[in-house]
């Protein structure tokens, strides 16, 4: 499990530690941390010129350390001072080993540039000259290192307001910030190592988490010996409407391929058709009126994809939520919630997965707010519903009302097209139904669904339905396809 933590948390963290190690000890550690991989980045040391971005705290301090050390092996290093004050015996260990104060110039010229701007010591979006540093340093044709966080994302929450460093590497000290794994702080990392700096004893409980290959094969359901289609999990799909069937064959067919014992298919004449054309195997029922009567016993429930918002749709949601079983909420279901809170009281679990605009019709926040502090929002969320909140997005986040967030970047781009959300509520509904939390079945459900987009992409364009296909394969990645 990779975790991460807000500036508030490792900075106390680090003041404990701090107290039982000879003053300094901290940041020598992270400068040999940061210097190394700066020598592995340039492959030759000397000879190479390297310009240091230092703004006035402890960030800085980090970079003309690291400068010190990589000037030792022969580097030209050039410290740019952006802010009122300098971390002045780092300045002095660098100008002692052939180091120099230079100006925003020799940005142009540089193989290597650190940015020791501002770490988890920032307050609100970069001042001048951080600002203009920045860009500067984003349009030279050095790649970047960013220490501890790249300058201009806040690393509790991954939010940039303004200019922000676009950084090849990012060298994080002591344990990684919320920040780094969160859109849109995210995309501007690169790869993030991480340097021990002796903090692991001294950290709380994380504020968020990312499961990793092998959390995820722990947790995925595999059919036993004694299993059969119906321990194996039942999933309900109320989906799709004569107007949109296609979602419902998309939640329907991401369900199937993610291991449900079976799937039955609740909804009117169109989409039942093409459900019973495309998937023999599910179980189909067409309702004539707005009721699950016939459906069958289910452990789970998926609600919502292409299903309509009028009276009939509002009556089959208020029916499917009224059961004892977890239900999925997504898309019109979604809008059919939000229209109408009373919905959500109920006992058995709920998970909603909404992109940013459903999620501002629930709340009434902001849509780009919500984009801006994607972590904060999905958190608020599950609070105020009571429900565990899938935020989809290029980082999706899964929040409950207390505990850590947990994030997923599995994701490509590519997958930013029509029908594949749906897919994603058969995956995770498949996932509930296979008895797993609404917490564990969205993270889960998020991974598998990223990986599999990456598989039916490799680096082209894909369809939800191609992202369906690779959902196996999505699942032997992560387990190893060992036969059991
Ligand atoms: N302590 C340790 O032993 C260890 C610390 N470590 C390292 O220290 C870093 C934290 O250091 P920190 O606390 O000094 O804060 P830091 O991120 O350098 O920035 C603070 C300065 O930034 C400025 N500033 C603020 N907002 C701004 C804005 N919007 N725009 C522009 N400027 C702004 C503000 O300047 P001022 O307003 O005072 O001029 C303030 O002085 C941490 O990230 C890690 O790299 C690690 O090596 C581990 C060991
Ligand atoms: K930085």
């Amino acid at each position: 499990m990779r975790t991460a933590f807000t500036a508030d948390q490792i900075r106390g963290a680090e003041h404990v530690l701090m107290a039982r190690l000879p003053e300094g000890t901290l940041m020598q550690r992270a400068a040999a941390g940061l210097a190394a991989v700066c020598a592995d980045l340039l492959g030759r040391v000397y000879g190479r010129r390297v310009v240091l971005l230092v703004g006035s705290g402890d960030n800085g301090g980090d970079a003309l350390y690291a400068g010190e050390r990589l000037a030792r092996r022969g580097a030209w290093a050039g410290a740019v001072l952006a802010g009122s004050k300098t971390h002045e015996a780092g300045l002095a260990a660098l100008r002692q080993a052939g180091g120099r104060v230079v100006d925003g110039s020799a940005l142009d010229a540089a193989d290597l540039i650190i940015d020791g701007l501002v770490g988890i010591g920032v307050a609100g979006a970069l001042r001048e000259p951080y600002a203009r540093l920045a860009e500067d340093a984003n349009a030279a044709r050095a790649p970047i290192v960013a220490v501890d966080v790249p300058s201009g994302v806040d690393a509790s929450s991954g939010r940039v307001q303004g200019a922000a460093v676009r950084a090849k590497v990012t060298v994080t000290m002591g344990a990684c910030k919320t920040g780094l794994l969160v859109d849109p702080g995210a995309s501007r990392t690169g790869t993030v190592e991480l340097v021990d700096i002796g903090l692991g004893p001294y950290l709380p409980d994380p504020d968020v988490t990312a499961l990793t290959r092998d959390d995820v094969a722990g947790l995925l359901p595999r059919p036993g010996n004694e299993s059969d289609k119906y321990r194996r999990g039942v999933l309900g799909v109320a989906a799709g409407s004569d107007l949109f069937t296609g979602a419902a064959v998309l939640a329907v067919g991401g369900a199937l391929r993610a291991g449900a014992g079976m799937v039955r298919y609740a909804g009117p004449g169109a989409p039942v058709t093409q459900v019973r054309s495309h998937w023999p195997e599910a179980v189909v029922t067409e309702l004539r009126r707005p009721s699950i009567e016939d459906v069958g016993r289910v452990q789970a429930w998926v609600l919502g994809p292409g299903l309509g918002t009028g009276d009939w749709a509002h009556e089959l949601a208020a029916e499917v939520l009224a059961s004892d079983v977890p239900v999925l909420i997504d898309a019109d279901g979604l809008t059919l919630v939000a229209g109408d809170r009373g919905l959500l009281r109920r006992t058995a679990p709920v998970l909603i997965t909404p992109h940013a605009g459903e999620l501002a019709r629930l709340t009434g926040a902001d849509r780009a707010d919500i984009e801006a502090d994607r972590l904060a929002h999905a958190r608020a969320a599950a609070a105020e519903l009571g429900v565990t909140v899938l935020l989809k997005g290029s980082t999706t986040v899964v929040a409950e009302s207390a505990g850590p967030v947990r994030v997923n970047a599995t994701g490509t781009s590519w997958l930013s097209t029509g029908g594949t959300g749906d897919v994603l509520s058969g995956i995770a509904g498949a996932l509930l139904a296979q008895g797993l939390s609404c917490y564990d079945a969205a993270s889960c459900g998020a991974y598998l669904h990223g990986l599999a987009g990456r598989l039916a992409a490799e680096g082209a364009p894909l369809t939800a339905a191609d992202v369906a296909t690779s959902v196996p394969a999505a699942i032997r990645a992560v387990t190893g396809g060992h036969v059991r």
